[in-house]
């Protein structure tokens, strides 16, 4: 198992056990294991590659670490939390982090055993330490990353300068704070949570605090709020930025955060790289043109259900495009319009129209994208999961806001941008874990410089990957995916079947319905319901379809019965254009050592195909699979090198950004401008 400890007497004899196994010398950090034939000896860990010796390392920790245990629970509350206090005094006089890394690691694990009913597994008291040491911590799903977190955070937090936990969203940041709270509180630490739409004040109390969880998104805009803020405090033109925070008070007007020490990216594959992509913006205030703009988009919207196809407008299908005819172009004319609008051409305000119809022709709710805390937020049709910031262009976005009456924002005149790379290599310490990085793991390295160190799993992990099926076409696909599904429900197992948009979701809950077997959907709008739902995915003969976000970060119970039945089923029906998020999907089965099998389909026409290879070799495997009936042999590598090719275009398109993201900071350094506010342009 690649990520069992090797251990070897010399080096050239090598066994390799389970961790768990493993006991340590605390004095000499030896390791005694039981090898295969029952014989106890000592051995010394010896790890060939780099990783392998940090984890052989950070192992003479375990034992230290026990050691303490038994005076630790023989203390009261009371105690706890004043050995509590006296290293942090200890890391406030200076003592370095390292050394009090034992002591500390030991009164989070006794504090997570009073308060949360949990010990830190020892593998994790070893993904705590690779976590202190600056690495990305790999640790499978399901073996309980955020326990883990709570070591290096308390750890770190006891300088005292505050130390940030970034999730993949609010309300996991939420869910995390609030689960882990007892433990940071029993032991004098404060917890603060970042969220949207959260007053500036509650922030900046938030960041006070001893540990902080919030998403990178609000810790990058709540950056960009104070760099812009500092400035205008500096050119003492406090009204105008008064005005833009929504008139908060003279008073309110200090930076919530203060200097950037620690961070804990957890997802950190999927933060610091596919986040990564999109910088943060802040608009600045609108300008009289977006003023008259926006009452003409929300106009338009209102007007847009009067307009008949083929009596007042042209719709071309192939083209997607709407053309005004005479007696459409007549009716704009005659129809009551805002004041605003007569400083605009005709010929503009034609185009107002035409893109509200096409808006609501085509832009479908829930569908296409969510409306959420006023604010639209695109679906992201490949991954299922909300393009968070991100906006559709030629006015598209805002003739979608006014469609849905929210309001109408624009995205020139930026005020102040970053990107997240920016904003974490801004952190003193940064440091990571997640399920899945080793796919990543050299894309971190280059641009974080973080190595990324696979822990081993607490339990031998029993997850069992089933017979991948390859079909000829989707049609075929989705009726074996039907009888999977009816097969394991048969024996009494939960399924989750992961599909990668909502439009599929769709195909399989009919087809579900059609075979009359009972199942919940979920969709992309309530993250915090679908993370509900699925986590009671895991109960008996239960079947659940969801588009991958519903996954992400949600830990699937197994309920009484379903242990002795074979745990949960997953159901993969497509190949993503990663293997990470494929990956997270799988990790939603199998966790901490439970039973759990997972069984990947794919046809000769999955989108991943004509992604990787092209149209050309697309279009052949389609007639190849026209053709044919069955499950096919022989095709499943051509899948896997396809989204191998589609990660390497994608690598190469972000390694393209951060090259010229550094040029213009470069330039924007050498005409003395702040590159995260002077961006216009
Ligand atoms: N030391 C422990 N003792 C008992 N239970 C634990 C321990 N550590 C974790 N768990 C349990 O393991 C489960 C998984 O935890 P968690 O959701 O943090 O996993 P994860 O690694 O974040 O998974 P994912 O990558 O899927 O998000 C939780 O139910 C948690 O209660």
């Amino acid at each position: 198992m690649a990520t069992d400890v090797a251990l070897s007497r010399r080096p050239t004899v090598v066994y390799t056990i389970p961790f768990s196994q493993l006991q340590f010398d605390p004095l000499s950090a030896l390791a005694v294991a039981t090898i295969p034939q029952g014989i106890t000896r000592n051995f010394q860990v010896v790890a060939g590659s780099p990783t392998g010796r940090l984890l052989a390392r950070w192992a003479g920790y375990v034992p230290a670490i026990a050691a303490r245990e038994p005076e630790l629970t023989g203390l009261s509350d009371f105690d706890l939390r004043k050995e509590s206090l006296s290293l942090r005094y200890r890391a406030r006089s200076g003592e370095s982090l390292d050394r009090l890394l034992v002591e500390a690691f030991a009164l989070v694990r006794e504090a997570g055993r009073r308060k949360l009913g949990m010990r830190h597994f020892d593998v994790q008291l070893l993904g705590g330490a690779a976590v202190h040491h600056r690495s990305i911590a790999e640790m499978q799903t399901g073996e309980g990353k955020t326990l883990t977190a709570t070591l290096p955070m308390y750890l770190a937090a006891l300088e005292g300068k505050g130390a940030h936990l970034a999730t993949v969203n609010d309300y996991l940041a939420k869910r995390d704070a609030d689960w882990m709270r007892p433990l940071y509180e029993a032991l004098g630490m404060s917890v603060g949570v970042i969220q949207g739409q959260q007053p500036q004040n509650d922030r900046r109390k938030a960041y006070a605090c001893d540990v902080t969880y919030g998403t990178a998104n609000e810790m990058g805009f709540d950056f960009l709020r104070d760099r812009l803020l500092k400035r205008r405090i500096d050119e003492g033109n406090r009204d105008l930025f008064g005005e833009m925070l929504g008139g908060e008070s003279v008073s309110s007007e200090k930076p919530v955060q203060r200097d950037l020490q620690y961070m804990l990216v957890d997802e950190a594959d999927s933060i610091l790289i596919d986040e990564a992509r999109t910088p943060l913006i802040i608009s600045a205030l609108p300008g009289e043109d977006e003023k008259i703009a926006s009452e003409a988009y929300s106009w338009a919207a209102e007007m847009a259900p009067r307009f008949e196809e083929d009596v007042h407008y042209e719709y071309d299908h192939k083209e997607r495009r709407v053309d005004l005819e005479l007696d459409g172009r007549r009716l704009v004319r005659e129809l009551p319009k805002p004041a605003a609008t007569d400083k605009l051409p005709l010929s503009t305000i034609y185009e107002y129209i035409e893109r509200a119809i096409k808006v609501k022709r085509e832009m479908i709710l829930d569908r296409h994208y969510v409306v959420r805390d006023g604010e639209i937020v695109i679906v992201d049709e490949f991954t299922g999961r909300m393009a968070e910031g991100r906006k559709w262009r030629a006015g598209i976005h805002q003739a979608v806001e006014a469609q849905e009456g929210v309001e109408v924002t624009f995205e020139t005149n930026q005020a102040a941008r970053i990107t997240i790379q920016d904003l974490f290599l801004r952190y003193e310490r940064l440091t990571g874990m997640t399920g899945t990085a080793s796919t990543s793991a050299r894309e971190l390295r280059k641009i974080y410089k973080v190595h990324v160190v696979p822990i081993p799993t607490n339990r031998p992990p029993i997850r069992k990957q089933l017979d991948t099926e390859v079909y000829g076409t989707a049609e075929q696909k989705w009726v074996a995916i039907v009888e999977d599904v009816a097969a394991e429900h048969e024996k009494g197992r939960p399924v989750l079947v992961g599909t990668r948009s909502i439009d599929k979701s769709e195909i399989v809950s009919r087809l579900l319905e059609a075979r009359g077997l009972e199942h919940t959907v979920l969709n992309a709008r309530h993250v915090a319901m679908e993370a509900e739902i699925v986590a009671h995915a895991g109960e008996i003969g239960k079947i659940t379809v969801a588009t991958n976000m519903a996954g992400r970060g949600t830990d699937i119970k197994l309920g009484p019965g379903v242990e002795e039945r074979g745990g949960l089923h997953v159901v993969c029906t497509e190949l993503h254009e990663s293997q990470r998020i494929d990956r997270q999907l799988i990790g939603r089965c199998g966790r901490q050592g439970d039973p759990g099998t997972y069984r990947q389909f794919l046809s000769l026409d999955d989108e991943i195909l004509l992604m990787g290879l092209g149209p050309k070799k697309y279009k052949a495997l389609v007639a190849t699979g026209e053709k044919s009936s069955g499950k096919l042999n022989g095709y499943e590598s051509t899948f896997y090198r396809a989204q191998h090719k589609v990660e390497r275009k994608h690598f190469r398109d972000r390694k393209v950004m951060l090259y010229f993201e550094k040029e213009r900071q470069k330039m924007q350094r050498q005409m003395s401008q702040d590159p995260y506010l002077d961006t216009a342009g």
